[in-house]
């Protein structure tokens, strides 16, 4: 996939009377995401606004889930900079407008067209909770304000950079609290993911979410993410008998001397250890004499059988050679492994007790087996200054309105205690100052919070023209960071 760079950049990357200061963002990784990629109904809407001449007002919708996914406590937010990159180069080509010319119905004005050929983001402002920051229902992740025909076209394309991105990296940090801070874990999911643009987004999110690496050499590629690979059954069952292997001498690893017959060696070995018949005595046979020759052999993968049991007698053995022929280190080998592992699996494995170091993670991981979705939605909370609300019967449905300010307020020791949100022009949270905090729905739920510190969770990532700062967009290994601190912080409390 190529990196799409359709922005209005001049060489220097600056736009001289363009809608922002700085340097406007790369286009969108995935070169699909384009104004095209929005629902039908969204360009309805934006006809009948544009016709009933309301396209201009003021709109303000946030965007936000209602329940935290696989029933926890908490998600992790990503995407946002994937948002920015859409709305900075928002522009539509001839061609998108011709198609969207011959599907709406025939009556439409041409006007609508040269509306659309004039359209682009300078008119909105969008806020956004940092990407990588443990967020709960309800608070706004973005709120997005701007004339309401456009913002409205925005509501599904932010919506899908949103859910996947963010519902894989909640599950990838759930993985990684089950494995312990200390495993690596190495993401594997591209064979099984939702075709490429789900492989590349689980490798994204699963590393903002606390992974260590993977196995996707195009995310490596993308986004600088680690790549980390063993062998598959294939390579081992490719080969019928030593006599295949022609090539067999080795150079010792400082280059100093060669072994004409590494082959003989490594038989050498395997006649001193083999107890077991298992892969394992032959991969320490290859080690030994590796180590005859100055190398450092990895480890090993297991990926069938009892992953507990398998992964102690493996220690077991490292152990025993380190002190029978005296190689230190040998006992540490690293064991990886993998097959079908997930949230369970792993809980399992620790409450049986294993050697395992890392473990490769696919198919439960980046399809989300145990939740489909994360649920977004994106709702109109203000326009012309007036509060709108949603109504429903299911209470949970109902909107909160207004534009509002979202704050973090954190207690004595430096931990979060509550987000709260508030009208915008209700004064914000002050440190040392008593406030009412109530649950949104359910008003036997109150507290009185002192704060020592406030946050203020919304920051302005897309100023348009209106001239404020705009945030930074953090390199994803610094967004992998503010994600797992935050998540130290929280899972403390839950
Ligand atoms: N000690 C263990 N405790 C709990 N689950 C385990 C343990 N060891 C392995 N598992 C899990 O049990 C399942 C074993 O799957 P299955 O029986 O289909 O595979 P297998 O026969 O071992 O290997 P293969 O994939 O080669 O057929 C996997 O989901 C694996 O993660
Ligand atoms: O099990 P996952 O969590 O999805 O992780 C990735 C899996 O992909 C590979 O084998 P593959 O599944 O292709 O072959 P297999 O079905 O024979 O294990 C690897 O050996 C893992 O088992
Ligand atoms: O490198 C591996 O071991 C690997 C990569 C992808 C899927 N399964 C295993
Ligand atoms: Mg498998």
């Amino acid at each position: 996939m190529e990196v799409k760079a359709n922005g209005p950049n001049d060489e220097s990357g600056r736009i001289p009377d363009g809608p922002t200061k700085g340097r406007i963002p790369d286009g969108p990784t995935n070169p699909m995401v384009t104004p095209l990629l929005t629902d039908l109904y969204q360009f309805t809407m934006a006809y009948a606004y544009w016709k009933a001449g309301k396209h201009q007002e003021r709109a303000v919708f946030d965007l936000y889930f209602r329940k935290n996914p696989f029933g926890g406590e908490y998600t992790v937010f990503a995407g946002l900079e994937e948002c920015i990159r859409f709305i900075a180069n928002f522009k539509f080509t001839e061609d998108e407008i011709s198609f969207i010319r011959e599907t709406l119905p025939g009556s439409c004005e041409d006007g609508f067209c040269d509306y659309l050929r004039g359209l682009d983001c300078s008119e909105v402002e969008l806020y956004a909770v940092p990407e990588g920051s443990v967020v709960f229902p309800k608070v706004p992740l973005l709120r997005i304000e701007g004339p309401i025909a456009v913002v409205q076209l925005l509501e599904t394309p932010l919506l899908n950079l949103v859910n996947y991105a963010s519902l894989v990296a909640t599950n990838a940090a759930r993985h990684r609290f089950v494995a312990g801070k200390t495993k690596m874990l190495l993401e594997f999911g591209l064979r099984r993911a939702q075709g490429p643009d789900g492989g590349i987004g689980a490798s994204k999110y699963c590393y903002i979410g606390g992974f260590d690496a993977t196995s996707n050499v195009a995310a490596g590629r993308f986004f600088g993410i680690p790549l980390r690979g063993t062998h598959s059954h294939a390579f081992v069952s490719s080969y019928m008998s030593l006599d295949e292997i022609v090539e067999k001498s080795l150079q010792s690893s400082d280059g100093s001397s060669s072994c004409e017959d590494f082959v003989s060696l490594v038989q050498t070995w395997l006649d001193k250890i083999k107890v077991i018949r298992s892969g394992i005595p032959n991969f320490c046979a290859v080690a030994l004499a590796l180590s005859d020759l100055g190398y450092k052999a990895c480890g090993i993968r297991l990926d069938s059988g009892d992953l507990a049991y398998l992964s102690c007698e493996a220690r077991k053995f490292f152990c025993a050679i380190e002190k029978e022929f005296g190689v230190p280190g040998f006992g540490k080998t690293s064991i990886t492994a993998s097959n079908d592992l997930n949230e369970e699996t792993l809980d399992a494995l620790n409450k049986q007790g294993h050697e395992v170091d890392a473990f490769g993670i696919g198919t439960y991981l980046v399809t989300c087996f145990t939740q489909a979705a994360l649920g977004c939605v994106f709702k109109l909370v203000e326009i012309n200054n007036q509060p709108r609300i949603k109504l429903s019967e299911d209470v949970s449905k109902v909107s909160i309105p207004c534009k509002k300010g979202c704050f973090r307020l954190y207690g004595k020791e430096g931990y979060p205690l509550v987000d709260i949100m508030t009208g915008e022009n209700e004064p914000s949270p002050k440190v040392g100052e008593r406030i009412l905090c109530r649950h949104p729905f359910n008003e036997s739920k109150r507290a009185y919070v002192v704060p020592q510190k406030v946050e203020e969770l919304l920051k302005c990532y897309w100023p348009g023209i209106s001239g404020k700062a705009r945030e930074d967009l953090p390199p994803l290994k610094e967004i992998r960071e503010r994600c797992i601190k935050q998540l130290s912080k929280c899972v403390l409390i839950i």
